[in-house]
């Protein structure tokens, strides 16, 4: 279970997290919510060692995270999909996908073939360009990428971000999947109130840098979710 405590995060004098506790547990995706410069790449950048925090605390099935370097967190376990795919794009898919081999022993570094059965496409383009990938392809590849890590969670930044729907399914299909037959841990930001719903287990709001809201995902409000995520 990965736990956040009281957590606060600053950019020189201005605050993005203010005081956020949330916890996201095996087995479960845990979704939180909200619209554009609320802070939630602020808190997953907090959690996967990107940025420290100013205080508060993560920790990850026990383990304390704080202090610890992004390779040290990966290592734990926690693995990220960034907002925007961070793919590279003159390498290759299967280039892309090894990169994710940096954490791991040697004897763990191969790409599961559970990765092309999610994900087939990326079998088929494994030696062009991740540049050449269409976006849908690309945010595939990103999560190939930190399933290659072996991660016991998994860190979404707005995975479905400018994706088209047919593929938002498929993303939508692989997340389930990894919750069901791995038990792993998901923990995804995002703005797309239907995705989240469709998927969530348990769902944070957030709102200038606070969570405002807590609950199951079958017991959301949509209306008062709505009004978070409208400006
Ligand atoms: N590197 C930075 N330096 C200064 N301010 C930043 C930096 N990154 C983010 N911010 C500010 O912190 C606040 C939270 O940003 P953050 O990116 O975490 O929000 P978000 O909810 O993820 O939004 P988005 O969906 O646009 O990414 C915003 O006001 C943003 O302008």
């Amino acid at each position: 279970m990965l736990t956040v405590e009281n957590a606060n995060l600053h950019y020189g004098a201005a605050q993005a997290l203010r005081g956020i506790s949330l916890t996201a547990e095996t087995g479960r995706i845990t979704c939180v919510l909200g619209r554009n410069g609320v802070g939630k790449s602020s808190l997953l950048r907090a959690i996967t060692g990107q940025h420290p925090l100013s205080s508060g605390s993560v920790a990850f099935n026990g383990v304390k995270l704080d202090g610890m370097a992004p390779y040290g967190r990966a290592r734990e376990g926690i693995g990220y999909v960034p907002q925007g795919r961070e793919i590279f794009p003159l390498l290759t898919v299967r280039e892309n996908l090894e990169s994710g081999y940096a954490p791991l022993k040697r004897s763990e570094r191969f790409i599961p073939n559970e990765i092309f059965s999610l994900f087939p496409v990326l079998h088929t383009m494994l030696g062009r360009r991740g540049g050449d990938l269409s976006g849908g392809q690309q945010q595939q590849l990103a999560i190939g990428r930190a399933l290659v890590t072996r991660p016991k969670i998994l860190v979404l930044d707005e995975p479905t971000e400018g994706i088209q729907p047919s593929i938002i399914k498929d993303i939508g299909r692989a997340i389930r999947y990894l919750r069901d037959s791995t038990g792993m841990a998901i923990l995804l930001v995002e703005q797309y109130l239907d995705f989240c719903r469709e998927l969530a287990d348990h769902v944070y709001i957030m709102d200038r840098g606070s969570i405002v809201h807590e609950g199951a995902a079958a017991t959301l409000d949509e209306p008062e979710a709505r009004q978070h995520l409208t400006v």
